[in-house]
């Protein structure tokens, strides 16, 4: 079987103090696996820890400790790095050039010979749809332009992981739809894509499998489909009475008013029955009862908001 792009297992980073300054602990016991092929999305409030989540992937900040494997090797190993691209949240494109000229001085930079050059920019012009602009110069690009010539110039050495930092953020809705499309073909590819992104709905329709992080630990992680697919039961009870309303609210359920009706979200199968017992003590009637799937917004907050105990 073949190694997964990422592994990570019990990594800790604690940013010193300087002088009295107060240390922080960015990243708490954090394991983690990305398969091979996955677009998988890194979520998480300000200051959860992605950030050094991910540069300590691309050997950028030192761990530490816990161990860091890409393809099955320590990811510090000579000649891995090449295998990875990275897009970071800001890239700085010199203003004076054009599409093309940029490409081409980045591919310089980091050593690739001149026909692998001539032969690969145009391909990649082609493949993120610049090629009728790529000798228009860098300040006509829109940002959505600009983040995709990011992705070019991160695919340069044709790297098996390619690691996004807020790759969405400020682009326009078509320029959005754009970005996605070309990160998706890169999956569907065979490239392991890693993003780091506050854009909720889009990371739901790119990506596989995702991980919220939360004061530099998981709270929760999976496939969006599972997680989505095990979000509870919505229960639907004439006349709820308000004494129990309160009690449940108070034990962290979501209670909701339809004119006389209630509902009552219980997220998870076990706690079902126990519920549907007190409701009927209570002398309500359950009307009806159904599954419920939640957008990833919805296990975003209550992941974040209980620290994944639900
Ligand atoms: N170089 C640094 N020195 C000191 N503290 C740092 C440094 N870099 C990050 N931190 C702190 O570590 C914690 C995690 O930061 P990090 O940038 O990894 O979070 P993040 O999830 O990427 O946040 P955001 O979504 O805002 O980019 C934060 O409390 C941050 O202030």
């Amino acid at each position: 079987m073949q190694a997964p792009a990422v592994e990570v297992a019990g990594l800790c980073k604690t940013y010193r103090g300087g002088w009295r300054g107060p240390s922080v602990q960015a990243l708490r016991d954090l394991s983690l696996t990305v398969e091979r092929g996955q677009a998988f999305g890194l979520l998480g409030p300000n200051g959860a820890g992605k950030t050094t989540l991910t540069k300590i992937l691309l050997s950028l900040v030192r761990p530490d400790a816990g161990i860091v494997r890409l393809f099955g090797q320590a990811h510090s190993s000579p000649g891995l790095r090449a295998q990875v691209g990275y897009l970071p949240e800001a890239p700085n494109l010199a203003a004076h050039h054009t599409g093309r000229s940029f490409l081409d001085f980045m591919a310089r930079l980091s050593g690739l010979a001149p026909d692998t050059r001539n032969r690969r920019i145009p391909d990649l012009l082609h493949q993120v749809s610049l090629h009728d602009v790529a000798d228009r110069r860098l300040p006509h690009y829109s940002k959505g332009m600009l983040q995709r010539l990011g992705v070019a110039q991160a695919l340069l050495h044709a790297p098996r992981l390619l690691v996004l930092d807020e790759p969405i953020d400020g682009v326009d809705p078509a320029g959005r739809m754009e970005l996605l499309r070309l990160l998706r073909n890169l999956a569907q590819q065979g490239v392991t894509l890693l993003l780091n992104s506050h854009h909720l709905p889009d990371i739901e329709w790119l990506c596989d499998s995702i991980a919220v992080l939360h004061q530099g630990r998981i709270v929760t992680s999976g496939r969006v489909k599972d997680l989505r697919a095990t979000q509870g039961f919505r229960i639907v009870v004439a006349a709820l009475p308000h004494r129990l309303q309160e009690e449940l609210a108070a034990r962290g359920f979501v209670i909701g008013l339809d004119g006389e009706r209630c509902w009552i979200e219980c997220p998870n199968r076990p706690g079902l029955n126990a519920l549907i017992d007190q409701i009927r003590a209570a002398g309500a009637s359950i009307e009806t009862i159904e599954p419920v799937t939640h957008s990833l917004e919805r296990i975003y907050l209550s992941a974040v908001a209980g620290g994944g105990s639900q």
